[in-house]
């Protein structure tokens, strides 16, 4: 008995397994831990077979005196647990490398000549083949190096067992594996490659493990590394990578394609992720999408923060928040931006409209979707067409519209609608309070909980109150921009009480004393935050992290604007990126 294989594990393996767990911890999700148990199972049981042929065959062996001495199938314990811990290391790499990733855009619909739809994108369909071609090929060769039986082996071994796993997982999910960046796909492969081949030649070099002479080539890929254990665990490197994307790609279509799905559980089981990922891409909405893809450049484009906390969020709800952004800001925008209060108006009265259709029972989805077509702009299609509206509530919808209408206000009376305080609060409850409530039932609904009544109600005020919160921290920011276009949301009674009128307000938003007001907006703000934030440990606990990295990456440009000599883009005081990345980073690792 001895402990050297134990004692590369307790060095080499452990250490790196303990820092990417505490890494990712913050992030960590029910699906994850699935996704992991899944592929750590499926990577031990395909596994032993293999391993136990290779050492009743004496291709390798591993002197008594290193391993503690109990096996199972021949194999020793402390390569079970190998299997097990670089499955979990590399799976762990693909995880924080591709968090940043919405990988939904990704999908391509495909169809070919016959199609009633018309031919799409019919290259892929040569992509898939050509791999699936290349992928036969090595399994061939493979074939012919162990019918050679003589030094290729032990390597033609290594390609028959692992190649099938990657023609399989390409067939499955080579859209994704072509599509994604090289940073969710090379990197999280030749990091712990590289990683494992210096393991590996220390213990070759040690004699942990051997490998016998006659079925191996003798070639190294540096000195003490055989090239069959170099390729042994590049495979199994690309095969756990391509496990872990192919699982992200059965994901993606259950959240890119409701219509497709409509019973899919908040954990799929494998018999469903499978039934998504052979869902022929000629069945994939093109229309669909693109209109994700509009979505999340909607979301990059016009909010940092809600786009840097969007990653925190996993696949459903990230895309439901995504969409429900995408259709609060088009609307926002097509009041906002109307040439005239006659044509803003419109587009009010238009999404009343809309949101009738869209609510009302008997109306088919059809017929609201080319209601949309004929009286929305073409780029604010998807926004209305694509909007969650099944997991929504009307009401929250409605009163943003009133909100929107408390906007046209302005235009009748340069005073505009906010007199007082309460004021305030109810157009900030319209235009912010009634988002956090759509987002609270979004997440709700996502996550399949079962918190109702008095629970679910307390949540949502909360939720309401953080919404408000929000709001003052944008009014506060955008008084310059927003007297430019004519309003002016801080209270009168608060002018008056400065000698103020919000003529000159509009006449001089830079006057030393708005930084008095905008000081009371940004007070009344942490307070409302402070009375609100405990409300969120209440929410499912993934939700958690990714639900304060969205509250405080807002929040922080109040803390920016309460210090003296804040930086000004386009109008407006912006939060450093590593600043919002650093605020991300705390608000996920704070319970
Ligand atoms: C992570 C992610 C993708 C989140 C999306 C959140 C979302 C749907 C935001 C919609 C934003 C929007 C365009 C609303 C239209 C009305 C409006 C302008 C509201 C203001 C938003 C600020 O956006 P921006 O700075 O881009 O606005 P302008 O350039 O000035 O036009 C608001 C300040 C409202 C934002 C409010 C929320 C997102 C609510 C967040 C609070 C919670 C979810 C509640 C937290 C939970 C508990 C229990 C306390």
């Amino acid at each position: 008995m001895g402990l050297e294989y134990v004692f590369v594990h307790l060095k080499y393996t452990i250490p790196p397994a303990v820092a990417l767990t505490l890494l990712y911890r913050p992030l960590l999700t029910k699906m994850d831990i699935y996704k992991l148990g899944f592929l750590i199972s499926v990577a031990v049981i395909s596994t032993l077979p293999w391993d136990s042929y290779l050492i009743r065959k004496n291709i390798w062996s591993y002197p008594s005196h290193v391993i503690v001495g109990q096996t199972f199938f021949k194999i020793p314990v402390e390569e079970i647990f190998f299997f097990i811990v670089q499955t979990y290391n590399t799976s762990l790499f693909y995880l924080i490398l591709s968090k940043p990733t919405y990988q939904p855009v990704l999908l391509t619909a495909v169809r070919g000549d016959g199609h009633p739809n018309g031919v799409l994108n019919p290259e892929w369909r040569n992509y898939r083949v050509a791999g699936q071609l290349v992928l036969v090929g090595i399994i061939g060769w493979g074939w012919c190096m162990v019918l050679s039986a003589g030094r290729a082996t032990y390597a033609g071994l290594i390609i028959i067992w692992a190649v099938p796993f990657l023609v399989f997982l390409w067939t499955l999910a080579y859209q994704f594996i072509i599509s994604l960046p090289l940073s969710n796909t090379l990197a999280p492969i030749m990091l712990p490659t590289v990683y494992l081949w210096m393991v590996d030649t220390l213990a070759l070099q040690r004699g942990t493990w051997v490998i016998n002479p006659g079925t191996k080539m003798g070639v190294h890929l540096w000195d003490g590394l055989e090239i069959e254990e170099a390729l042994f665990f590049l495979l199994t490197n690309v095969v756990i990578v391509f496990g872990q994307i192919a699982f992200d790609s059965a994901l993606s279509i259950l959240s890119a394609f409701p219509d497709l799905f409509p019973d899919s559980p908040p954990l799929p089981s494998p018999a469903f992720l499978m039934r998504a990922s052979l869902m022929p891409a000629s069945r994939f909405d093109e229309n669909q999408i693109a209109g994700l893809r509009e979505a999340v450049q909607r979301l990059e484009k016009k909010s940092r923060s809600f786009y840097v906390a969007s990653s925190a969020f996993q696949s459903q709800i990230r895309t439901d928040l995504i969409l429900l952004y995408s259709f609060c800001r088009v609307a926002d925008d097509l009041v906002d931006d109307a040439r005239n209060p006659t044509e803003a108006r419109t587009w009010i009265a238009r999404l009343q409209e809309f949101l009738e259709r869209a609510y009302d029972g008997n109306s088919e989805q059809a017929a609201t979707s080319n209601f949309i077509r004929t009286t929305f702009p073409k780029e604010t299609q998807a926004a209305l067409i694509q909007v969650p509206i099944k997991k929504l509530s009307r009401q929250p919808l409605e009163d943003l519209l009133r909100g929107f209408e408390m906007d046209m206000c302005f235009c009748q009376d340069k005073d505009g609608p906010i007199l007082v305080e309460s004021d305030l609060d109810i157009y900030a409850h319209r235009v912010a309070g009634t988002v956090a409530n759509m987002c609270l039932e979004l997440i709700l609904y996502d996550y399949d909980t079962h918190v109702k009544g008095e629970d679910r109600q307390r949540i949502i005020e909360a939720g309401d109150r953080m919404g408000v919160a929000l709001q003052c921290v944008n009014i506060a920011r955008d008084i310059a921009v927003d007297a430019s276009m004519g309003r002016v949301y801080i209270p009168r009674s608060w002018l008056k009480k400065e000698g103020l009128s919000a003529s000159s307000i509009l006449h001089n938003p830079h006057r030393p004393v708005v930084e008095k007001l905008r000081s009371q907006l940004l007070k009344k703000a942490f307070a409302l935050h402070k009375g609100a934030k405990d409300a969120i440990e209440e929410l499912p606990v993934e939700a958690r992290g990714p639900r304060r990295v969205a509250v405080e990456s807002y929040m922080e440009i109040g803390r920016v604007l309460r210090r003296e000599g804040y930086v000004v883009k386009a109008g407006r005081a912006t939060v450093p990126k590593l600043r919002r990345l650093r605020v991300a980073w705390k608000s996920l690792r704070s319970q």
